[in-house]
C-alpha cells in the first residue's frame, strides 16, 4: 500500500553516545504528520537504537546487508543477524554503496532476494549521475537500475519494496532536484512499473525522493503527486530538522 515515509540515513555518523543523544532528542519532538518515520544508524548501533525506540513510532532500519545467510564474509552482516536485533527494513543500492563498494545491479538483485526471503522490507535506491542527466540519459539509467535489480521479482514481492530515487548529483551537494524534476522522474518510475506489472503495483508503490532535502524545501517536494516521502541524509542528523521534514506533509 502506498504510504508517506520519511527515512533518515545517518550514513557513517554518530557513535553510541551520539546515537543515544540524537534518539533522545528525536523522541522529544512533536510529530504532527502521519508519515512513517525511520532512522538508519550505523550497524554497530542498531541494537541499542532498536531498544531505545521500542515504545515510539520510530522504526530503526539498516543501511546495508550481505546476500548470504552466514559464512566466510569478513566484516559483513546478514539479514538474519539484522532480524535477530529487531531490524525489519534495510536500505539497499545506495549510490555510496554503488560508488565506493562496487555494488552492481546483479549483486543488488541477490541482496534484494536475500532480504525478501527473510521477510524484510527493502528501501531500494537508484538514481542517475550528473553526466547521465547532462546527456539526457537519466530515464534510461534509472529504468535499467530498476529492471536489472528488481524485474526478476513477481508482482507480490513489491509489497515489501519501497523505491528511493536519489539523483547522485543532488546527494550531499546542497543541490536539490527541482520539485518538477523529482515529479517527472517519479512519474516515469511509476510508468516503468506499470508497463511490467500493471496499474495496481504501480499505484501502490511508495516512491521516496532523496538528495539535499531540508526543512526549507521538503514541503514543495513532498507536495508533488508521485513523491511519497524522502530519504534524508545530512538533515536527519539534527532532530529538529528531521522532524520538521517529517512534518512537511
Ligand atoms: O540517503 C540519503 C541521501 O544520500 C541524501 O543525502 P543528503 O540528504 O545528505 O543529500
Amino acid at each position: 500500500m502506498r504510504k508517506n515515509i520519511v527515512a533518515g540515513n545517518w550514513k557513517m555518523n554518530n557513535d553510541l553516545s551520539e546515537t543515544e543523544t540524537l534518539i533522545s532528542n528525536l523522541l522529544k519532538q512533536k510529530q504532527t504528520s502521519n508519515a512513517e518515520v525511520m532512522i538508519a544508524p550505523t550497524a554497530v548501533n542498531l541494537y541499542q537504537a532498536f531498544n531505545s525506540t521500542k515504545n515510539s513510532n520510530i522504526e530503526v532500519i539498516a543501511q546495508n546487508m550481505h546476500f548470504a545467510d552466514n559464512g566466510a564474509y569478513t566484516g559483513e552482516v546478514s539479514a538474519s543477524m539484522l532480524k535477530s536485533v529487531g531490524i525489519q527494513t534495510v536500505i539497499l543500492g545506495h549510490s555510496e554503496r554503488r560508488a565506493y563498494f562496487n555494488e552492481t545491479d546483479e549483486l543488488l538483485a541477490k541482496k534484494v532476494d536475500a532480504a525478501l526471503k527473510n521477510n524484510m522490507r527493502v528501501i531500494f535506491c537508484f538514481g542517475e549521475e550528473l553526466a547521465d542527466r547532462k546527456a539526457g540519459n537519466e530515464e534510461k539509467v534509472v529504468e535499467n537500475q530498476i529492471k536489472n535489480a528488481l524485474f526478476h521479482l513477481d508482482a507480490a514481492a513489491f509489497k515489501n519494496i519501497v523505491l528511493a530515487y536519489e539523483p547522485v548529483w543532488a546527494i550531499g551537494t546542497g543541490e536539490t532536484a527541482s520539485p518538477e524534476q523529482a515529479q517527472d522522474m517519479h512519474q516515469f518510475i511509476r510508468k516503468t512499473l506499470n508497463n511490467k506489472y500493471g496499474e495496481q503495483v504501480s499505484q501502490d508503490m511508495t516512491i521516496l525522493y532523496g538528495g539535499s532535502v531540508k526543512p526549507a524545501n521538503a514541503k514543495e517536494i513532498f507536495g508533488k503527486q508521485d513523491v511519497d516521502g524522502g530519504l534524508i541524509g545530512g538533515a536527519s542528523l539534527k532532530a529538529e530538522d528531521f522532524i520538521a521534514i517529517v512534518n512537511a506533509f
